[in-house]
């Protein structure tokens, strides 16, 4: 019986290399493969947090970078945490900000001891050096925390990747002594390494002999073509902990989510679904429609009458039409309601289909449905 106050994970069924499960904390259960839709300034775009409850999610991502910012840290603490800010009482993941100071700040630079950043918000200065990184999770409350780490843009040539590899790894090593035993809690590790493979294995074993309740793969989806991330996920996959998650970061469209699930990720998180939404995006079963596009004027269908989402079953794409056109921002929420509905009901499909052996067969129908509709 694993304690109800830790953080632990149970592979219930695998097909292939695909596994499915779920992660226990304290706040909840995280079903696996997950998709956690992202909250960056303690909110998910567009919506409620009980909708985004109700679509399926079971955690959402923190942004540590604009939450230091803006309300700060210490303030966010004061006012006891953001599951209270936000009213989210499911887990939260948060980013470690490395990522958003390398591609939002101004002025920023890296040295052994840590990032060194202007705010694109006001300009000020700040510094955040791993064990910074880790109070202002602690401070955020976050019950799932990333290392700092340095990702490389691809391309990239390989001492520069090399350099960001090692460094990262030392950064992994003061994260986890900065983070110490906190019960209920995790903090995961990156593997970094580029598009070089014996880099992403150096990475992958560096931080396994770390002994960390998780594992995320970063560095991926910053450029390069779907085959160099798949084959970096297949080049890494064998050297992480069969019984510890691992974490996709960044990933990823429809097709992305479902060719990662079957070379063995368990949790993704993007800001795709919600992103698209408000730029009149709809992913469906029928494929990404483009709201904008004069062809939906008079069409009277819903984007999708099987669907259980109201955003999906009961608009017609025509009144879509019109919000998109007309800027208005109900177009903005009932499109990322749709969109998010559909990333989880992909998900849900996924563990469903992973636990009856038969996750091929529902990525062709999946994919067959994309196709019969633009046919
Ligand atoms: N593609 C990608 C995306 C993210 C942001 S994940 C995220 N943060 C906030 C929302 N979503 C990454 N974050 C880190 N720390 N490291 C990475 O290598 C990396 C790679």
């Amino acid at each position: 019986m694993t304690d109800p106050l830790d953080f632990s994970f149970t592979v219930s069924a695998t097909d292939g290399q695909a596994r499915t499960g779920h992660i226990a904390m304290p706040r909840g259960n995280i079903r696996t493969p997950a998709f956690m839709p992202v909250g960056t300034a303690a909110t998910v775009k567009a919506m409620y947090p009980e909708q985004v409850r109700d679509l399926g999610a079971d955690v959402v991502l923190g942004n540590t970078y604009h939450l230091m910012l803006r309300p700060g840290a210490e303030r966010m603490a004061r006012l006891g945490g953001l599951h209270r800010f936000m009213r989210w009482d499911g887990p939260i993941l948060t980013d470690s900000g490395g990522f958003q100071v390398m591609s939002l700040s101004a002025l920023r630079k890296i040295d052994e001891e840590g990032v060194t950043f202007r705010s694109h918000i006001d300009g000020t200065a700040h510094r955040m050096s791993p064990e910074r990184s880790i109070e202002i999770q602690g401070l955020l409350g976050s019950d799932i925390q990333m290392q700092l780490d340095e990702c490389v843009r691809l391309p990239a040539e390989r001492p520069e990747i090399e350099k960001a590899m090692h460094l990262s790894l030392r950064w992994a090593e003061r994260c986890r002594v900065a983070f110490g035993e906190q019960p209920g809690k995790a903090m995961f590790g990156i593997v970094q390494g580029g598009d070089v493979p014996e880099l992403r294995v150096e990475s992958a074993r560096a931080l396994t002999d770390l002994g960390l309740k998780g594992y995320a793969i970063g560095g991926l989806a910053v450029g390069e073509p779907q085959a160099v991330m798949l084959a970096m996920i297949e080049t890494v996959e064998p050297h992480l902990p069969s019984t510890k998650p691992r974490y996709l970061m960044g990933v990823g469209t429809p097709d992305d989510l479902m060719q990662s699930v079957m070379r063995g990720i368990d949790m993704f998180d993007c800001v795709m679904p919600t992103r698209a939404g408000r730029h009149g995006l709809a992913y469906t079963r029928h494929g990404r429609i483009n709201l904008r596009n004069a062809r939906h004027a008079e069409d009277t269908r819903p984007l999708d009458e099987a669907s259980d989402c109201p955003a999906a079953r009961d608009y017609s794409r025509a009144y879509l039409h019109h919000l998109v056109r007309s800027d208005e921002i109900l177009g903005m929420m009932l499109l990322t309601w749709n969109n998010l509905a559909y990333y989880q009901a992909l998900m849900a499909g996924m563990r469903a289909a992973i636990a009856a052996g038969r996750l091929a067969d529902f990525v062709a129908e999946t994919k067959d449905g994309w196709a019969r509709a633009e046919a």
